[in-house]
């Protein structure tokens, strides 16, 4: 029988050893793909900027390759798996390990406040590292964001395209409002691109590494964020309306002959589009539709 324990998970011939030992059979319905490369392992840990004062909160460690890694590099290390196959076969992996907590559940549904509180109190800060399930990358992503969890950087291996939306500038064809929801609460740059090849089984599309460092506060003064979060939305809704057309179906037409002027007033062109405006622009408009008594 094969040793699951002293060895680097990451490789073909150890996930498959790990696999076989345990009757393990992957659920595409949760996004396993477990990977199997020590190098883009090392890329994400290092991007991560962990030391011995510092908690990782992984999300969906598979059969433990990054957690194996994180153990090694943080203070202590959170892992939350929602498929409960995985447990055992992680408490194996990982024993020994005495920094590593398993947790069971779906991120989705924990409270992570409490989580971060009660797992990495007394440490200097607290990294979320992972290699995500992409069927719902977004809806993580937004609710680490949304939740103002007290992070310091969010490193995550997501799909390359998602990773390209998150980290776009304004005028071209990537930006959207997940790209101005990012940036309003982090700092984005690509860590690198990963191919398929390196994740068993492998999944149709390209991958990526993004590192998002976290604003200690917004980068534009935004009055309402609920409203500045809806005015994005409406100007992405048709993109290929203007911005004016757009801004019409949210405003309501009761609205309409106020809203040219009120773009004007704020230095912005009604005929252009959504994905042309810069943040500060998005939240003056948005400062503005408050002003006037206009919804969002
Ligand atoms: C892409 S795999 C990554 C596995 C491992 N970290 C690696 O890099 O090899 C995604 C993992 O997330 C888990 N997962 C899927 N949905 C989840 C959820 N809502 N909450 C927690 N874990 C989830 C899957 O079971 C799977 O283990």
């Amino acid at each position: 029988m094969s040793r699951t324990d002293g060895f680097d998970v990451a490789s073909p011939r150890r996930t498959r050893d790990i696999i076989d030992k345990y009757g393990f059979s992957f659920k595409k319905s949760l996004g396993q793909n477990f990977l199997i490369d020590q190098n883009i392992l090392h890329k994400i840990v290092s991007a991560a900027g962990l030391d011995e004062t510092k908690g990782a909160l992984e999300i969906g460690p598979g059969i433990g390759a990054l957690t194996q890694q994180l153990a090694q590099h943080a203070g202590r290390v959170t892992a939350v798996e929602i498929d409960n196959r995985l447990i055992p076969i992680l408490r194996d992996v990982l024993a020994g390990q005495d920094n590593v907590h398993i947790e069971h559940g779906d991120i989705l549904k924990l409270d992570l406040g409490d989580l971060i509180k009660r797992q990495f109190a007394g440490l200097s800060g607290v990294s979320v590292v992972a290699n995500l399930p992409y069927y719902v990358t977004t809806p993580i992503l937004m609710k680490l964001l949304e939740e103002k969890l007290p992070l310091e950087h969010i490193v995550v291996m997501i799909q390359k395209e998602v990773a390209e939306r998150m980290a776009a500038k304004p005028g071209g064809k990537e930006y959207g409002s997940l790209s101005v929801a990012v940036q309003y609460y982090c700092e984005p740059e690509l860590v690198c691109i990963v191919p398929h090849t390196v994740f068993i089984p492998q999944p149709n599309v390209d991958s990526a590494v993004i590192k998002l460092t976290v604003r200690k506060r917004p980068p534009v003064d935004v009055a309402d964020e609920n409203h500045f979060f809806r005015t994005v939305q409406g100007s992405f809704a048709q993109r290929r309306k203007t911005l004016y057309n757009n801004l019409t179906a949210l405003v309501g037409k009761e609205n309409r002959d106020r809203l040219a002027p009120l773009l004007e007033s704020c230095g912005i062109d009604p005929t252009r589009r959504g994905e042309t405006l810069s943040l500060e622009e998005f939240a003056r408009l948005s400062r503005a539709l408050l002003e006037a008594g206009m919804p969002g």
